[in-house]
């Protein structure tokens, strides 16, 4: 590990699923104490690609260094630096809110009253202690989300990889969310998150990679990727041209 090595560095990463390549030799270099936005098109890869550079997904081809630590060579010393919080993983959801988030740090082997305490902390800070003793299966999309960010948060890790962070949460809890994630950034850690809300990439982050069709077509910071328009045009003007426009001639109220 090295003090000037970016959080996260992607080489070659390849992954393909029967005939479909999702991922196709994929660069990317996160730097240490950036808040980087990846974007892209629906199936563009983004989901495979974090899955891969957070151990849950193994790559064909291409390496992943965390803080300088090869993951898949040496996952016991890079796991510990990781906080995660991917799209559609399945969770204990038998377990309440903090039951599911102790057993997030105990597994993390600390000690336990640390975990109790950070647990408490992290349900006030995410407006969840009204629900800490319902069971995961009975929340809400937007509650499911908070509570998986606590499990990420809970052991205090150097790079928070986070898949669309801010579906399904309502205004002020996105409002706590944007808050940590800041303050998580201002203290030196490194976050990644994908979104499809260019918006809020815009309002966050201080770097942007644009995905498409399993690579990086763009990366850099915000103002080097969006060249002086709304990230949201740059997007479009980038990708825009992909999605034939197709006229739904059938669609009128009154041809029912
Ligand atoms: N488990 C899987 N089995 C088969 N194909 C998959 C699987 N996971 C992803 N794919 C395919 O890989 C491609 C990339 O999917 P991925 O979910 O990584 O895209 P994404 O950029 O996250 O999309 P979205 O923005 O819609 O969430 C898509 O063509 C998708 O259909």
């Amino acid at each position: 590990m090295t003090a000037l090595a970016p959080a996260l560095s992607l080489r070659g990463l390849a992954r393909r699923f029967g005939a479909t390549i999702a991922v196709a030799g994929l660069d990317l270099d996160i730097p240490s104490g950036s808040f980087y936005g990846v974007v892209g098109p629906n199936g563009a890869g983004k989901t495979t690609t974090l899955s891969m550079a957070t151990g849950l997904l193994v790559p064909d081809a291409g390496r992943v260094l965390v803080h300088g630590v090869d993951l898949w060579a040496d996952p016991h010393a890079a796991r510990p630096l990781l906080g995660v919080l991917l799209d559609g993983l399945r969770t204990f959801d038998r377990l309440t809110g903090a039951e599911l988030i102790s057993y997030a740090g105990l597994l993390r082997g600390m000690p336990a009253d640390v975990v109790r305490e950070r647990r408490d902390d992290l349900l006030a800070a995410l407006d969840l202690r009204a629900a800490a003793g319902l069971l995961v299966a009975d929340y809400s999309a937007g509650m499911t989300k908070k509570v998986a960010l606590a499990c990420a948060l809970v052991h205090a890790p150097r790079l928070l990889v986070l898949d669309e962070p801010f579906e399904a949460v309502d205004p002020v809890s996105a409002t706590a969310i944007r808050g940590i994630l800041t303050r998580f950034v201002a203290a030196g850690g490194t976050v990644v998150l994908s979104s499809h809300v260019m918006a809020l990439v815009e309002r966050l982050c201080d770097h942007v990679a644009v995905v498409a069709a399993g690579r990086v077509v763009e990366a850099g910071t915000l103002d080097e990727v969006r060249r002086g328009i709304d990230l949201e045009d740059r997007f479009v003007g980038l990708l825009g041209g992909a999605v034939p426009e197709q006229e739904l001639a059938w669609l009128r109220p009154s041809s029912a």
